[in-house]
């Protein structure tokens, strides 16, 4: 008989398949503190949770006959994921059926902001009957900027295309094709920003997408924008969203997601005429509750009963023959995805991997899953992402997988070779390990390098002139950043060049900026491991 838990309030409807099971047993205990819970976490083999439980390092260490902790939900930032795949726990979670009550309540905004109805509201029932002072704008004819076409953006596209919306969309992984499909016109960041009058962001919180709409954007931006938030707080700068409307240069706001949640009494958002807030409610409805709970039930069950499972958001444990011979090799696989992955520009078409050396005669398709694992990271999140799903990811995103085998390793006992294609570029980077050593970074793009792909890589491309190096130091030196290693790798003298250059802290945008100014120096890219 295995035991389920369910800590927070989850759809009974939902959840009618656990009750029905006759290998199941349900307890319903919400509103336990940690001490509760760890108290009696240990007879359990299934946690259910919302938001509301905490499910800390403690809790998964407590719960020793823990299989699966499952998320009636998409975001599970409050699952420490490192300790369940420590302790071989999997963290389930329900990712599709939050996606259309979601896109609603995005249109529930849009629509209250366009036309006051906050506000209008407020007003009328204090007894004020004042039509003078909501004057809205239409729908009809203007151009939405969608950022983020995952699965909530392209249903918001789409609904806005029955609002007789223009649509101008940005996701690094949307194809040209699938665009038109959806009737959307592929745009960067910047056009959207000049050009659209009204604005959504759907994509997860991550390093590059934190602050992505900041004080830089707002500059650009065209007056009169109005901006809904229904993903996470943190994509944009608060703070400077506010200064943007007090100048004028954004008409209003309309927030369901905060940097920190609850805000603070004070958080300037709940005291602007011009911006209306919800309090994270983007999933609040009966059907997506109910949904998210069958979806999370049956996953649960699955790995219950030890069926084959797919929204697992953490690492599985893998089969220990193939662990024990490509376990070593799983560093450096991850390590070489999120290096391109975090340097390329465009949509990732291909993503092509060749194994060398003793690679070639073995199974390498778990070795597979961390580089693709790592080349999507950098846009999807750590928390959506894992080996399960990442191939099952790019597919998805019509990313096509090709492995290839060969013999030739330049001379090293083992090499892995990584190219990513996508509709603007094709870059490559080369991985061996070195016994001793451990992951070594080899080539890029063709130059022969040697650097350790840990902490933070700055990438330069430069032309090889006298005097360049000199100046990247001065100027990094400057500005506090330390550089641990460097090395240089040319192919011509005088030709194109490249650095890699270790440093002990991040570089701050500004002088990244700065470095871009000098002459010779082609591109700056930091790299984070
Ligand atoms: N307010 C609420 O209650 C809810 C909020 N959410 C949040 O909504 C967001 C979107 O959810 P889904 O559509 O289900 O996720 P998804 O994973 O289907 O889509 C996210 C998309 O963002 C794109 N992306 C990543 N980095 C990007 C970048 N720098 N620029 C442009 N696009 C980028 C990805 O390629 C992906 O297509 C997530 O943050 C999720 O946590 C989800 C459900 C409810
Ligand atoms: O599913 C998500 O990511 C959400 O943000 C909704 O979370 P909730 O279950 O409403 O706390």
């Amino acid at each position: 008989m295995f035991k389920v838990l369910v800590s927070d309030p989850i759809s009974d409807m939902g959840i009618q398949k656990l009750y029905d099971a006759a290998d199941v047993q349900v307890d319903k205990k919400t509103g336990l503190s940690e001490d509760e819970l760890a108290a009696i976490i240990g007879e359990y083999d299934a946690l259910l949770v919302r938001s509301q439980t905490r499910v800390t390092r403690r809790i998964m260490e407590a719960g020793t006959r823990l299989k699966v902790v499952g998320r009636a939900g998409v975001g599970v930032d409050n699952i420490d994921l490192t300790a369940a795949t420590d302790r071989g726990i999997v963290v389930i979670n329900a990712p599709d059926g939050n996606t259309i009550t979601t896109c609603e309540h995005t249109f529930a905004m849009m629509m209250a902001l366009a036309r006051h109805i906050p506000q209008a509201y407020a007003k009328t029932i204090s007894g004020v009957w004042d039509r003078k002072s909501f004057l809205g704008v239409e729908l009809r004819g203007k151009t939405l900027g969608v950022v983020g076409l995952g699965r909530i953006g392209s249903e918001v596209a789409k609904r806005a295309k029955a609002f007789g919306m223009n649509i101008l969309g940005y996701d690094p992984f949307m194809s040209e094709e699938r665009a038109e499909k959806l009737g959307i016109k592929l745009a960067s960041v910047d056009e959207i920003v000049r050009t659209a009058d009204f604005m959504t962001v759907h994509t997860p919180l991550t390093p590059e997408t934190r602050h992505m709409i900041g004080r830089k954007q707002f500059e650009v931006m065209k007056k009169g924008m109005r901006i809904i938030n229904c993903a996470r707080g943190g994509i944009i700068d608060e703070l400077a969203l506010v200064e943007a409307i007090d100048q004028g240069i954004v008409a209003g706001a309309a927030f369901d997601v905060f940097e920190e949640e609850p805000p603070k009494p004070d958080h300037p958002f709940l005291h602007h005429p011009k911006i209306i807030v919800t309090p994270h409610l983007g999933a609040s409805t009966v059907e997506a509750q109910e949904n998210v709970a069958i979806d999370v039930s049956e996953e649960v069950l699955h790995v219950l009963r030890d069926e084959p499972f797919k929204n697992a958001v953490n690492m599985p444990p893998v089969p220990p023959d193939v662990a024990k011979k490509l376990q070593p090799y799983f560093g450096l696989g991850e390590a070489l995805g999120r290096f391109l992955g975090q340097i390329v520009t465009g949509a990732v078409g291909e993503i092509i991997v060749n194994y060398s050396g003793e690679l070639a005669d073995v199974d390498t398709q778990p070795l597979t899953r961390y580089l693709v694992k790592g080349v999507l990271t950098n846009h999807l999140g750590v928390e959506a992402v894992n080996i399960v799903n990442a191939m099952h990811l790019a597919k998805q995103r019509d990313v096509n997988i090709i492995v290839q085998k060969s013999t030739a390793s330049k001379g090293f006992t083992n090499l892995v070779r990584l190219t990513l294609k996508t509709n603007k570029e094709e870059r490559t980077v080369a991985g061996t390990l070195l016994s001793g050593y451990g992951a070594r970074i080899v080539e890029i793009d063709g130059y022969s390098i040697d650097a350790s792909p840990e902490g933070i890589l700055l990438l330069v491309s430069h032309n090889d002139r006298p005097g360049i190096i000199g100046r990247m130091g001065t100027l990094l030196g400057s500005n506090n950043v330390n550089i641990a290693t460097m090395q240089v790798g040319r192919k011509s003298i005088g030709g194109s060049a490249i650095m890699v250059l270790t440093v002990d802290n991040h570089v701050p945008k500004e002088v990244i900026d700065q470095l871009l100014q000098q002459p010779e120096i082609n591109s700056v890219h930091e790299i984070n491991f």
